[in-house]
């Protein structure tokens, strides 16, 4: 930790319905413990990106802490394009994906904050997709569909995804069709859902990509082609290897992928719209996380 340089830590209060009092109570603590200062931000959901800039540009911290769910991670990594600064993550929302992918949910507090001040980092790929950064997994087709449904309805939490799922699974027009050009190949697939990846699993445990690694300057595309209650058992279960027939993983630095209609697409949990043509390329590299040292 350099001295003297103050620790900027973000905090999204309206993230996963929590109160954070006694969690910002318990960062600063260990903060000034390190000899540190901290400057706090409250994201208010207001321009909070070009503020949180021009705040590091004004204090020069060393590193930044983020309380938050994936869409606050996701915006601080977007801001961080500029810096070169480290980041350390207290898993606080109610989709916590980037969190659970580097073992940090099932942790308790107070190591989590060790880990975010810690120096034990790892330096990860981003998806730039369309523009936008993807941290660990996006995707189009059924998944999209139940992020957006649940988003537009009332029900919060996990019940709020399993009301959804079998609706949304009777209303879906799947499969769809995607034609996808990669640097090494281009080729028509149908399937219910095709997936970018950057880790291996969804916030919620399923292993989608178990051989996927956020360090290896490339992402996989997965193709679920059939709807089989068997096969994502097996994915919930985290099982190794996936049926081809069911599921088709392919590597790549860059992708095109084109629909023949607009389907439901996600980046990250956060529902982005109906898309028809996406542009994945691959950052390598490109942000530097505190993460526990196994
Ligand atoms: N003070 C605030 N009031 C209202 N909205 C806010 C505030 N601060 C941040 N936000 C919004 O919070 C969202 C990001 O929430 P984040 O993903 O970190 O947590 P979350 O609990 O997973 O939320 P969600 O379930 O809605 O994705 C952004 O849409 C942002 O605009």
């Amino acid at each position: 930790m350099e001295e003297n340089k103050p620790i900027l830590f973000i905090v999204n209060p309206i993230a996963g319905n929590l109160n954070k009092d006694q969690l910002i109570i318990q960062v600063k603590k260990n903060i000034a413990k390190t000899g540190s200062e901290c400057e706090l931000y409250k994201t208010c959901g207001d321009e909070d990106a070009a503020k949180i800039s021009s705040l590091i540009s004004k204090i020069t911290p060393s590193r930044i802490i983020v309380a938050g769910g994936d869409g606050t991670i996701k915006m601080t990594a977007e801001i961080l394009a500029d810096f070169d600064l480290p980041l350390g993550i207290i898993p606080a929302g109610s989709a916590n994906g980037l969190a659970f992918n580097l073992g940090l949910t099932i942790l308790p507090l107070s190591r989590q904050i060790e880990i975010a001040l810690g120096n034990h980092f790892k330096q990860i790929d981003i998806l730039d997709i369309n523009g936008e950064y993807c941290l660990h997994l996006s995707d189009f087709g059924v998944n999209a569909e139940l992020i957006k449904n649940y988003h537009f309805s009332n029900i919060r939490g996990k019940f709020g995804y399993l009301l959804h799922s079998i609706p949304t699974l009777i209303r879906s027009k799947y499969p769809f069709e995607f034609e996808i050009n990669t640097e090494n190949a281009c080729f028509k697939k149908k399937g219910i859902l095709l997936a970018f990846a950057n880790f291996g699993k969804y916030g919620t445990g399923a292993n989608i990509n178990p051989h996927g690694k956020p360090d290896d300057g490339v992402f996989e595309i997965i193709i679920f082609k059939e709807f089989d209650i068997l096969e994502i058992f097996k994915t919930l279960r985290n099982e190794d290897d996936l049926d081809p027939e069911f599921a088709e993983i392919i590597q790549a630095t860059h992708a095109k992928v084109r629909c023949n209609t607009p389907v439901a697409f996600q980046i990250d949990g956060e529902y982005i719209g109906e898309k028809e043509e996406i542009e994945v390329n691959i950052i390598p590299k490109k942000l530097k996380i505190a993460t526990p040292p196994n």
